[in-house]
Parts: C-alpha cells; sequence; structure tokens
C-alpha cells in the first residue's frame, strides 16, 4: 500500500512542486550577477577615518588571503583577527598594517569563503587596497548590495531579515532599532514561517483527500480539519494586519502635524520640539505659507514635524493654497497638534469645553474618519503667560472636568510654562501609534508585507467559497495562500509539502 500511495501521490505533488519551484528558480536569476565571482567592497563608511573595513566574498577569498596577507587558509585560524603585512601582490608594496580575519565558509556572513582587512582609514590606504584587489583575477567589485544578496541566496537571511538589516543600518532612533533588530532576528520571518507549515499542512491533506477520498484511504474528517485550521489561520493573519500600521510607522515615522488659527504659535511650537528655529515665527497673521517639515526623535521615536498654515479666509491665491494644504495634511495626519490661542478662550469656565469642541469640529475631518481624527489629536492652548492666574486655573479645571476632548495641554511656548504635561501627553500617544517594538508578536514593517499579506487573505477566502463546490479550486485558494506568504520570506517551501504528505499519510497508515 505504501508503494501505490507514494507512486500516485508522487505524481499528483510533482505538480504542486513544479509550480512552486518555477517561481524560486526565476528569483534566484533576477540578479542577473554571477556567483561564482570574488566581490570586495569597502563596508565602512566613505572619507576618512580611523579604521576602514574592506570585504571580500567568494571563491577566490584563499588567493586574497595568500596574494595580500601572505596567509595560507588551510593553516590559518578561522575567525581570529591577525596583525599582518597587507601588500600589493603585483609590485610586493607594503600598503598597509592591518588586522586580517578568514571566514570560510559555510559559516560567514554570506556562506561563503570570506576576508575581512580592518585596515587604517586614510583615503590612499583605501584606495591602495581596494586596487590590489581589483588586481586580481576572478575578483571584483561588489554591486549594491550584493553581499546581503548572496547571504539571501545561501539561505543565511530570508527577506524579511534582509529588510531588518537595511532598517538597522538605516535606525535613527531607539525604537527604530529595537523593532529592526527583532526583524534581523527573524521573529517576523519565523511568524510567516509557521503559517506557512500550517498552510502546506493543510494543502498536503487537500491533495491527499482529492487523490484518495474514492478509494476510502483517507478518513472523512481530513477534510473539517482542514477547514478549521485554515479559518482560524486566517483570524490570525486579519488581526496581524489590523495592528494600526504600527510597525510601517515606527519604520518610516510618525506624521505629527501641527495646526490652527492664524498667530495661535504653531510655528513658535515647532520650533520649541526642534529646539531649532526652524520655522518663521512673527506677530503677522499668516507667516507661514508652505509646510515646514522637520525630523524630530519623541523618546526614541521618529516623527515627522509638519508645521501648516493658519486657517483662515482669505483673498491672497497664495495664502489660500497654503490653507489647502494645510487641510490636505491633517487629513493624511497619524497625529494632529490643534493648536489655538488660549486668550480667545471665552472668561466663563462653563463654556471652554463646547468652545474647544466647535473649534475640533471646525479643524479635524468630519464624516467616516471623524471618530478616529478625534482619538487621534491633541488639543494646545498656546500663550498660557497671558492669562491671570485665576483665569489659567479656571481652564484648567474646566479642561479637566471635561468629557469626550481629546488630551489638553495648557502651556505657553514662550515661559515654557506647561510643556513638560505637554511633551508627556504626545510622548503618550507617539508610543500608541507606534506600539512597543518588543512585546507581543512583531509588526509588519513594510506596505509590501502588507498587500502579500491581504493576498493572503483572499485566497483563503477562496478556499472556503470553493470548498464544497470544487476542492482543486479549494486547493488552489490554499496553494495562492502559500505563494503569498513565501513572497514575504523570498522562500516558498515545495519539498515540504511531500514530506507532509509522507509523514501524515503514508507512512502511517
Ligand atoms: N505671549 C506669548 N506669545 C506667543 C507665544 N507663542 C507664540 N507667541 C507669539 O505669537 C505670535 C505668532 O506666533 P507664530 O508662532 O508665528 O504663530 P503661527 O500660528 O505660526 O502663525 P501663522 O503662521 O501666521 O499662522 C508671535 O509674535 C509669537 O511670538 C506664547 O506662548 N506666549
Ligand atoms: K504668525
Ligand atoms: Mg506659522
Amino acid at each position: 500500500m505504501f508503494q501505490f500511495i507514494s507512486g500516485s501521490l508522487w505524481r499528483r505533488t510533482s505538480f504542486i512542486v513544479k509550480g512552486l519551484r518555477g517561481k524560486q528558480s526565476k528569483n534566484r536569476c533576477s540578479s542577473g550577477l554571477c556567483d561564482a565571482d570574488t566581490i570586495f567592497a569597502l563596508s565602512s563608511g566613505h572619507g576618512r577615518c580611523g579604521v576602514a573595513v574592506v570585504r571580500v566574498s567568494g571563491p577566490a577569498s584563499g588567493l586574497v588571503l595568500s596574494s595580500l596577507a601572505g596567509q595560507t587558509h588551510s593553516r590559518t585560524a578561522p575567525r581570529t583577527a591577525r596583525l599582518c603585512n597587507i601588500i600589493n601582490p603585483r609590485s610586493q608594496e607594503l600598503l598597509d598594517r592591518g588586522l586580517v580575519l578568514w571566514f570560510p565558509g559555510p559559516r560567514s556572513f554570506t556562506g561563503e569563503d570570506s576576508v575581512e582587512f580592518h585596515i587604517h582609514g586614510g583615503l590612499a590606504v583605501i584606495s591602495g587596497v581596494l586596487q590590489a584587489l581589483g588586481s586580481l583575477p576572478g575578483v571584483r567589485p561588489a554591486e549594491a548590495g550584493e553581499f546581503t544578496r548572496r547571504a539571501f541566496h545561501a539561505g543565511k537571511l530570508d527577506l524579511t531579515e534582509v529588510e531588518g538589516l537595511g532598517d538597522l543600518i538605516h535606525a535613527e532612533t531607539e525604537a527604530q532599532r529595537r523593532q529592526a533588530l527583532r526583524q534581523m532576528a527573524g521573529d517576523l520571518g519565523r511568524l510567516y514561517l509557521d503559517w506557512s507549515q500550517r498552510l502546506i499542512r493543510c494543502l498536503a491533506h487537500v491533495e491527499a483527500y482529492i487523490d484518495f477520498s474514492e478509494d476510502e484511504l483517507i478518513e472523512d474528517g481530513v477534510l473539517n480539519q482542514v477547514d478549521s485550521a485554515v479559518s482560524k489561520l486566517q483570524t490570525e493573519v486579519e488581526r496581524h494586519l489590523r495592528d494600526g500600521r504600527r510597525g510601517e510607522r515606527l519604520r518610516s515615522g510618525v506624521q505629527v502635524v501641527i495646526a490652527g488659527n492664524t498667530n495661535a504659535g504653531k510655528s513658535s511650537l515647532l520650533n520649541v520640539l526642534c529646539q531649532r528655529p526652524a520655522a518663521i515665527v512673527s506677530p503677522v497673521a499668516g507667516t507661514t505659507r508652505d509646510v515646514v517639515e522637520t525630523h524630530v526623535d519623541i523618546s526614541g521615536f521618529p516623527v515627522l514635524l509638519s508645521d501648516t498654515a493658519g486657517l483662515r479666509d482669505t483673498l491672497d491665491s497664495v495664502e489660500r493654497e497654503g490653507v489647502r494644504r494645510a487641510r490636505e495634511r491633517v487629513e493624511q495626519a497619524d497625529l494632529t497638534l490643534a493648536v489655538l490661542d488660549a486668550v480667545h478662550l471665552p472668561r466663563t469656565p462653563g463654556g471652554v469645553p463646547d468652545f474647544l469642541l466647535a473649534h475640533l469640529g471646525a479643524l479635524l475631518p468630519g464624516g467616516e474618519g471623524r471618530e478616529e481624527a478625534w482619538r487621534r489629536s491633541l488639543l494646545v492652548l498656546n500663550k498660557s503667560d497671558l492669562l491671570t492666574a485665576e483665569h489659567a486655573a479656571e481652564v484648567q479645571s474646566a479642561l479637566d472636568g471635561a468629557q469626550g476632548l481629546p488630551p489638553s495641554c495648557l502651556l505657553s511656548c514662550q515661559t515654557g510654562q506647561g510643556l513638560d504635561g505637554f511633551m508627556e501627553a504626545l510622548e503618550k500617544q507617539v508610543k500608541t501609534l507606534c506600539g512597543d517594538p518588543l512585546s507581543g508578536a512583531p509588526s509588519l514593517t513594510q506596505a509590501r508585507h502588507r498587500a502579500h499579506l491581504q493576498q493572503c487573505v483572499e485566497a483563503l477566502a477562496q478556499y472556503h467559497h470553493y470548498r464544497d463546490l470544487d476542492l482543486a479550486l479549494a486547493a488552489e485558494g490554499v496553494r495562492l495562500a502559500l505563494t503569498s506568504l513565501g513572497r514575504i520570506t523570498g522562500k516558498v517551501g515545495a519539498e515540504e509539502i511531500l514530506d507532509v504528505i509522507f509523514r501524515d499519510f503514508c507512512i502511517g497508515k
């Protein structure tokens, strides 16, 4: 019976595998570069520096080691720094004295034989070593990202880890670094891999059912198990997608927009937050017209802060365009800082909440996104220094007791009064928008992930749709879902389907 099943399964599953393998090999050739070349590059930053690192990877790395450092690779201790004379192999001229490390494959970053030179960072030293490397046969300068591409092809990193590495290099804030490090360590890849493995099992079971249910070689409950496994996975992917774009936002920065009436002190607030005179401040209403953008780090989270034109009706066509842009920014913002001049607040404390509600209603978008926009806003009542102490206290207690208002801060950009409380409220909002990169399930960080995951969910819906109509089309849905997940990690597991089929159906039965 084993013979019969395995022969027949092979016929059917070889089709599954072919489809998947085709995609994989296309990925491999897309680079158009030859892995037989040995590549080199300056891996540390460009320009004069204390120490520069030159990396070499590929089959001629052993030749590089002997030609430039006079070391025989078979007699060189792997992964150990050694001080050597570095010479030009053509002229035998001494180029530098530096550290040389030998990383025999497969235990190297790229999986290939590799060498690292840690040399003095003078421009002439660097160019001397690079020229010497380029003069060796089969050795050429690396293309952008080629070391990482080789690591990917060697199976050292999946695509999410490659992206994590890229993000780590570009991380500018603490939270970005944490998220990138976690992704580079494979947390996100493992989550998708787990989902893929569950889908492979589902697919194997459906395929086996299609082939053998007529011969009654498969128990009836198999499809019901697949149904619930697919539904469970669908729920998990959907939940992962509904993360409020936290991971993507942390990666690219939270869009915070400062908006409000003219002369409320919006540009003053921008300057306080970025601690430099980035925007022009003046008593002239309508000073800011274009959107002024600046990057700030709010307790480890990246924020793109935009100052906008004051909102008012005007006949000036340039200012009108500024107002239009301001409104557009507010529509797209992750968070709006709604600034107003506290001097304009009503003198009766009871009227303050209604006044603020009306003010926000005019500023924030209405319609469907209204509730979300209100949740993502912070009221800033500026120029508290111009209120009497008594009035300020009345306003504050009106704010404390108000219902249905977003967090509201009474402050003065001029004296700094109330700024600490405002910073706390701002940090809290930004943290909520980005999430904690270290806790809970890892966040998807790229629009690419989102697109593939959405395709995955749609494909799983196809399974349910065709389940009772045409099982072959239902299976195709699972296959498509698997391919979508495989596109995220760059791996479309094919051999594994066979493994599962033989493990679950043949050997045990
Ligand atoms: N007393 C006092 N004056 C302030 C404060 N903040 C800003 N101002 C003044 O208010 C005026 C307007 O400030 P801006 O920052 O230019 O206001 P804006 O909202 O950017 O104005 P527009 O760009 O014209 O819409 C300037 O004269 C500032 O010095 C504050 O906290 N207290
Ligand atoms: K102004
Ligand atoms: Mg301004």
